[in-house]
Parts: C-alpha cells; structure tokens; sequence
C-alpha cells in the first residue's frame, strides 16, 4: 500500500568557524540554509555533520510514505542507531510505528526511539496533507516511542510587547518531558505584533542546533541572524526552510511578521538553559 522510499538524502559538512566570515551571501545560503525540505508526496532529508543531524520534510499526498534504509548510513532501518522527534507543521496525519498508530496533529509531536523499524506516514485529508518535520541524532539506548499533544508541552512565557519578543515557548522532548538520549525539541510561537526570536541571543558550545521557520506567510520573510556575536551574517529565510547553527554560532531572528519555529538540538547534554549569552550591545 504505502510507496517504499529509498529518501534523498543530502550531506553537507561544516566550514570551520574562521571560514564563513569571508562568505558571500550563496557561500552563506550553502552552508547554513536548508532551502528545500518539503515537497507533495516526497521525503527529503539533510544530513549534516554538525553532532550527526538529520533534518527530514515528508509530505504524504496520495500514498502513504515510508522511510527505508539509507546505504549512507550503513544501517538495515533508518532509527536503527538513531532516534527522532517529528513535529507535524501540515494537516492531521497518522504515523504508524511498528504498527502502532499515533494521530498526529498540527503542531503535535511524536518522538521515535532507536530500534523502531517500521515508520509510516499518511494525511489523514490528501487536499490538506500533513507536513511532517523530523529532527533526528544518533542514539546510545532506547527510549519509548511517545506522543504529546499542545497541552502536554512545557509552556513557557518568554519576552515582552515592548522587545517586540513576546512569545510562547513549547518543550517537548527535553529533561522533564519525553524522555531521549539526546534530542531536544519543541516549537516557540511568536505573538501577534512580536517579530523577535532569541534576542538577547546565545550559543550553547555543548550543543548545535537547527531551526526550522514555519507560518511565515508567502509576502514575508524571517532575517535570521548567524555567526559569532562579533561578526553575525544574515540569512533571510522563507516558509518551511531551516537555518543550520554550529555551537559556535548564535540563531536569532526578526520576521517581517509574526511566524513560528521548531527548534531541535543535539550535543553533550541536554540542559535547556546551558546557553551562553551575550549582551545586544556586544553584537556586530
Ligand atoms: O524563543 C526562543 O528564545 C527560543 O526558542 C530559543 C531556542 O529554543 C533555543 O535557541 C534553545 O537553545
Ligand atoms: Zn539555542
């Protein structure tokens, strides 16, 4: 029933962080933006090397997809030495693991632990399909496959109408949520009004990151900022793309509107507010 996907699967490898200061903007967008990640009836994953990183979009239209295996990876199923958390940014879906179903909702989110082999997805509505986005990391042990719906998330009130930052914060897998090696994930919300994320910003030497941008309407954009605190680029990033950010660089942005963003990360622990932060005025 469901179409057997081998996925495309492209690998990049990080320049060093004296490099991308001499970048040019395509240099930049290269290396740091993952501009195609969801298209109609297809998996399209990113592999980077930034703590093992894969970011994956899947879209099921017409047939349901399944991952399978990928020879890069040398592995026989996709999470057989990984895990990974996906956060639905499309219209209701159903993922199947190892046939258990879980209906996954927008914005909703299921973690997969290491050794499920069978991962299915399906729209529960094709004119309105799910748009599944998968953050996964190698993993050490397996933990339960979970889901969590809005109000299972750890809700957290951050910024303020006068920063222009106000905005919702939601964990999902984190240190006291579900349960994972190292995956850390859940989404923040910007208000109405707030255009800000991250601000003041910070890197996390111990962990990468990625952010994927999401509800950014078609005439806007998000100015995502990257690199070092003394000498940041911008990226300027659309609906549905995602912004790669090494331990060494801080992630921040200004939309031209309100939006919102999952968030993921990997690295040596998993400490929500292990950041290093820097003072605005400090930003060049
Ligand atoms: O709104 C925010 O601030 C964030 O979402 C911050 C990210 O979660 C982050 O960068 C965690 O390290
Ligand atoms: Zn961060």
């Amino acid at each position: 029933m469901f179409k057997y996907e081998f996925p495309a699967i492209s690998y990049r490898f990080s320049p060093s962080v004296g490099e991308y200061r001499s970048f040019g903007t395509q240099q930049l967008r290269d290396n740091f933006l993952i501009e195609k990640l969801f298209a109609d009836g297809e998996i399209i994953l990113h592999a980077t090397d930034l703590d093992r990183a894969i970011a994956g979009g899947i879209i099921p239209t017409e047939s349901p997809l399944k991952i399978g295996s990928i020879d890069a990876l040398r592995c026989d199923y996709f999470f057989e030495r990984r895990e990974g958390g996906v956060i639905n940014i499309g219209g209701a879906g159903t993922i199947e693991v190892d046939g258990t179903k879980y209906e996954v909702a927008n914005r909703e989110c299921l973690y997969i632990g290491r050794g499920s082999k069978e991962v299915v997805f399906t729209s529960s509505d094709k004119a309105n399909p799910a748009a599944f986005y998968l953050l996964s990391y190698p993993a050490h042990k397996e933990y339960p496959t979970t889901h969590a719906k809005i109000e299972d998330a750890n809700k957290l009130e951050l910024g303020s109408k006068d920063t222009c930052n106000e905005r919702t914060l939601y964990q999902y897998i984190h240190e006291n949520g579900i349960k994972s090696c190292q995956l850390v994930m859940g989404f923040t919300e910007l208000a109405v009004g707030s255009v800000w994320n991250t601000m003041p910003s910070h890197t996390h030497f111990r962990r990468s990151e990625i952010y994927l941008y999401f509800d950014v309407s078609p005439e806007n954009q998000v100015l995502h900022l990257m690199g070092q605190p003394d000498e940041t680029r911008p990226l300027w990033i659309k609906n549905r793309q995602a912004a790669l950010s090494p331990s060494w660089s801080i992630h921040s942005g200004a939309g031209t509107a309100s939006y919102s963003f999952i968030w993921g990360m990997g690295g040596e622990n998993q400490r929500f507010d292990d950041m290093d932060g820097f003072p605005i005025s400090d930003l060049k």
